[in-house]
């Protein structure tokens, strides 16, 4: 569903994204991991059209982003990690142009919607998208996505700004959607979320995947299986020295 082949981005000559490989199947929740500044925010870009790699290919639901770019868009949905969305609308305003857009202004997607802000306790849509805050905003763009029940879902740390409750939702969502057949690719910080939520995470440091697998695969290849994800994290990027020396010398 979802596949990247050397991707690799440049900006002048730093290299963000180093000729990396991922391929996520249908169904499968695949988590992103990697420290501040590691390239999941330019990989998701470019997974979702918005940023044209320096070199690689992308395939999702078996198209090439070269030739079919806006069909790609069309079917995927995109949570991106800051809400900027259109501040003079309302927040039902913003949800009706995201229906025209998708042309999917229909009782159904109404339905959906109605369930979604039950469900993430949205009675807010009257208000100015710029009257909202952070977390309100995060909860209008997940509503907007997940009513279109795109094929393949991109959510860049879906759960900052959240409240609990509806992060809780939201993972039980993502789980149950995955369950039905849709492709979830997500970043987040919170290890604890991958190792709950996902099927398979990678781990990208500095532009490059440096672990891939299932955690219990991860978990088994280096040597103990009753490490945390924290810390196979902290030892893969190279952190775990580093927080030890940090913390000796406050
Ligand atoms: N438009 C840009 N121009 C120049 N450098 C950029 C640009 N966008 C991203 N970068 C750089 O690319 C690197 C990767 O950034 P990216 O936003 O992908 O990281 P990230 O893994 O999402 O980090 P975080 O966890 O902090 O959100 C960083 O060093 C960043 O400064």
């Amino acid at each position: 569903m979802i596949k990247a082949k050397n991707l690799t981005k440049k900006f002048k000559d730093f290299i963000a994204v180093d000729h990396i490989n991922i391929e996520v199947p249908k169904g499968q929740i695949f988590g992103f991991l990697g420290p501040n500044g590691a390239g999941k925010t330019t990989t998701i870009r470019m997974l979702t059209g918005t940023l044209k790699p320096t070199e690689g290919e992308i395939e999702i639901l078996g198209l090439d982003m070269k030739k079919n770019e806006i069909e790609i868009k069309r079917r995927i949905g995109v949570v991106p990690d800051e809400p900027k969305i259109y501040n003079h609308l309302k927040g039902f305003e913003y949800l009706e142009f995201v229906m025209d857009i998708y042309n999917t202004n229909n009782s159904e997607t109404l339905n959906r919607i109605n369930e979604l802000c039950k469900a993430f306790e949205v009675n807010y849509l009257e208000k100015l998208i710029s009257d909202m805050s952070h977390g309100m905003k995060q909860k209008l763009i997940l509503i907007s996505v997940l009513m279109r029940k795109p094929e393949v879902i991109f959510l860049d740390e879906p759960t900052v700004g959240l409240d609990a409750k509806s992060a809780k939702i939201l993972k039980e969502l993502l789980k149950k959607y995955s369950e039905q057949g849709t492709t979830i690719f997500l970043t987040t910080h919170i290890l604890e979320i991958a190792e709950k939520m996902c099927d398979v995470i990678a781990i990208i440091n500095k532009g490059k995947i440096i672990a891939q697998g299932t955690i219990d695969g991860l978990k088994k290849q280096s040597g103990s299986k009753n490490k945390t994800l924290e810390d196979l994290f902290l030892e893969l990027t190279a952190q775990e020295e580093d927080i030890k020396r940090i913390v000796e010398s406050l």
